[in-house]
């Protein structure tokens, strides 16, 4: 049973605009979703959708003219050796010294000194085309010694030798290219080496941003198998960003699903593979063919997005939505169970809300709105 100490994370109502010339843009609106500790995640959506936005606003890199307007991230650490206690205030530290459970600390609140402790030591994060991150003129082995140098000063130059090479070994890399530039490996091994300095502090949590994009088919599978037995082997919670919603079915433990900047379906990933409740998911789910399972025809999902400076009222998918009625105008849907048989999943669609339909629609319902909008195009 999942009790409070199973919980890494709790994203709480996270608002986060750009603030543009032409109007603020509402990348992310009131955004809220949890991680227990160990658990894989999955973020998906379209393109602009705020997927990045919501990762940027965990791990506090959010830069002007970004700016988080509401909302809490509670991080629950974790009792583990005092050196990643940094990020710990000192109120805070003197508390766990005495015995004291610790309390969430918000990441909102940290300081700068703070988060230096709290990135890498507790997060990481492996950025979009990550393997065009590692530095060209630097050997790969030098560039792992560099974090380790800066974080772990308690470690003799031998033992972070040792480590780096240790770290090689789990990302698949024979350890005799620590002395390889990255130019002398291949796309797939950079991506590697650079998972492996996302572990180099073993940290509790790593949030992955389309990792994988920039690789071809074969290569992007090995990475994917790799990162969940990682996360396995090491006990590590992941937040994995993609826009294939497919590649997520197989990866995670739970899918959380974005539109214009919110969250409108959230649920056990194998619920969203046997049926997706909100009408975007299902959408979503038929763009991409998969590798396994059923054949599915695709359809697609016609129109675009809303402009996220003026998102109109009610629900943000109603113009796209083939089961659009008066309501999707002018109400805004929130997050609710849509399933009485999958308790835990939840959408924001008022399709599952019994106060305007008695009986949600089913997946041929979804399936038969689509194909009626795709022949009247
Ligand atoms: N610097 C910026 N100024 C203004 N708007 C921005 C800026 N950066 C991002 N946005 C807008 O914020 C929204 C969310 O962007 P974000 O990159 O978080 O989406 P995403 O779902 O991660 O997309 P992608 O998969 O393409 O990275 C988009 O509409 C984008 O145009």
């Amino acid at each position: 049973m999942e009790t409070k100490n199973d919980l890494l994370l709790e994203v709480k109502d996270v608002c986060v605009d750009y603030q543009a010339a032409s109007g603020a843009v509402h990348a992310v609106d009131h955004v809220s979703f949890t991680l227990r500790r160990g658990e894989i995640m999955g973020l998906a959506g379209e393109s602009g959708s705020g997927k990045s936005t919501v990762a940027y606003a965990i791990a506090r890199l959010t830069r002007p003219p970004a700016v988080v307007t509401d909302g809490e991230i509670f991080y629950y650490p974790h009792a583990r050796d005092h050196r990643s206690r940094g990020f710990l205030s000192r109120k805070q530290r003197a508390e766990e010294a005495a015995g004291a459970a610790l309390d969430a600390v918000d990441i909102l609140d940290l300081t700068n000194e703070q988060l230096r402790a709290f990135r890498w030591n507790e997060l990481a994060i492996v950025f979009q085309s990550a393997m065009n991150a590692l530095n060209p003129v630097m050997k790969v082995g030098d560039q792992i010694l560099d974090v380790l140098k800066t974080h772990r000063p308690d470690l003799t130059k031998h033992a972070r030798k040792e480590h780096a090479a240790e770290l090689l070994k789990l990302v698949g890399i024979a350890p005799d290219r620590l002395n390889s530039y990255p130019h002398e490996l291949s796309g797939g091994m950079r991506q590697r080496a650079v998972i492996a300095i996302a572990l180099a502090l073993n940290p509790e949590l790593i949030i992955m941003d389309e990792p994988t994009t920039a690789l071809d088919v074969v290569v992007q599978r090995e990475i994917l198998d790799l990162v969940k037995s990682l996360c396995r082997e090491l006990g590590m919670a992941m937040i994995f960003i993609t826009h294939d919603l497919s590649l997520l079915l197989e990866l995670t433990d739970n899918i959380a699903i974005m539109y214009a900047g919110r969250l409108v379906e959230t649920a056990a990933a194998l619920d969203i593979y046997h049926h997706p409740r909100h009408p975007y998911s299902h959408g979503l789910l038929n763009s991409f063919p998969t590798l396994r399972g059923p054949r599915r025809k695709m359809v697609g999902i016609p129109g675009s997005p809303p402009d996220l400076r003026q998102v109109p009222p009610g629900c943000p998918f109603q113009q796209r939505c083939p089961m659009a009625f008066s309501a999707c105008k002018t109400i805004r849907p929130t997050l609710r169970p849509a399933s009485a048989s999958a308790p835990g999943q939840l959408a924001a669609c008022h399709l599952y809300d019994p106060h305007y339909r008695a009986e949600p629609p089913t997946a041929q319902d979804l399936t038969a709105s689509y194909e009626t909008l795709a022949e009247r195009r």
